[in-house]
């Protein structure tokens, strides 16, 4: 890219590899919420994800580290509370493992992290190690994505809750805040890449960084796909349905 973009056009942009390539659009993603996939498939959906949940405050610690005043780290800090939670309030891992329970996975073996597909382990750490080594303007960018979740949240809860009669409105409580909190942080993160992308490469460095973005969340939903739809290729040491460490006596 030579030319310099106006802000909306730049913004233009990044709604549009939104559009095309996030998560949403990934047949696993669609599967899961018109109710096609079988109950541990979904275990294995719960299962990987945690490995996600439970790196998104380790991936803002080396943001907020970078961060370089008061202002902009108390407000990156919230991201790390979301997740970690307080003394009085659950967190989003917290949640996220009380979602895996209620689908019928072993609390322990999922905080293990034992049992995850390598390409979920591979595409989350890729995430962390970009925002670890990339400029803060990329670390910031690759976020974007949350300017899209809200909207596969809504969907993706309503869906499972329709169609799947192990899911209840309980278990899928990590979400109850996600939206909300998503559009807060993605508005302030998109404000932050508007405003800082001052030169031709910086705008492409803005528009490479998320849709790597898309990409690490697009492998991981691949990654399921391949090893619990079809063709079943489990790689080995994956979580197989049957494993009795991994699902609560009934
Ligand atoms: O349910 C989803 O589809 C979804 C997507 C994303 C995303 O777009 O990265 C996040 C989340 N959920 C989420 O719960 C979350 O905490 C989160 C943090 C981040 C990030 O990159 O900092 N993305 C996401």
């Amino acid at each position: 890219m030579t030319e310099m973009l106006s802000k909306a056009d730049l913004e233009a942009r990044l709604r549009e590899i939104g559009r095309t390539r996030y998560h949403s659009n990934h047949p696993f993603q669609i599967m899961l919420q018109e109710g096609r996939l079988s109950k541990p498939q979904v275990q294995a959906w719960a299962l990987n994800r945690y490995y996600y949940q439970s790196m998104i405050p380790v991936k803002d610690a080396h943001i907020l580290a970078r961060l370089g005043s008061v202002e902009l780290r108390r407000e990156w800090r919230e991201r790390i509370i979301d997740h970690d939670g307080t003394e009085t309030e659950r967190g989003g891992i917290v949640k996220w493992i009380a979602l895996a329970e209620g689908v019928g996975l072993d609390r322990d073996y999922v905080m293990s992290g034992k049992g995850i597909l390598p390409a979920t382990r591979f595409s989350v750490d890729a995430y962390v190690n970009f925002v670890r080594d990339r400029t803060l303007l990329e670390a910031i960018a690759s976020s974007l994505t949350e300017l899209f979740s809200p909207n596969v949240i809504g969907v993706r809860t309503k869906g499972m809750l329709e169609h799947y009669d192990f899911i209840t409105p309980e278990t899928l409580a990590y979400f109850d805040k996600r939206p909300v909190q998503a559009k807060r942080d993605s508005d302030f993160a998109l404000t932050y890449c508007l405003e800082n992308a001052r030169r031709p490469e910086e705008q492409q460095a803005v528009i490479d960084a998320l849709t790597f973005k898309c990409q690490v969340l697009w492998t991981q939903l691949d990654a399921l796909h391949h090893a619990y739809v079809e063709p079943r290729h489990l790689p080995f040491d994956a979580w197989a349905p049957d494993a009795a460490q991994a699902t609560k006596a009934a």
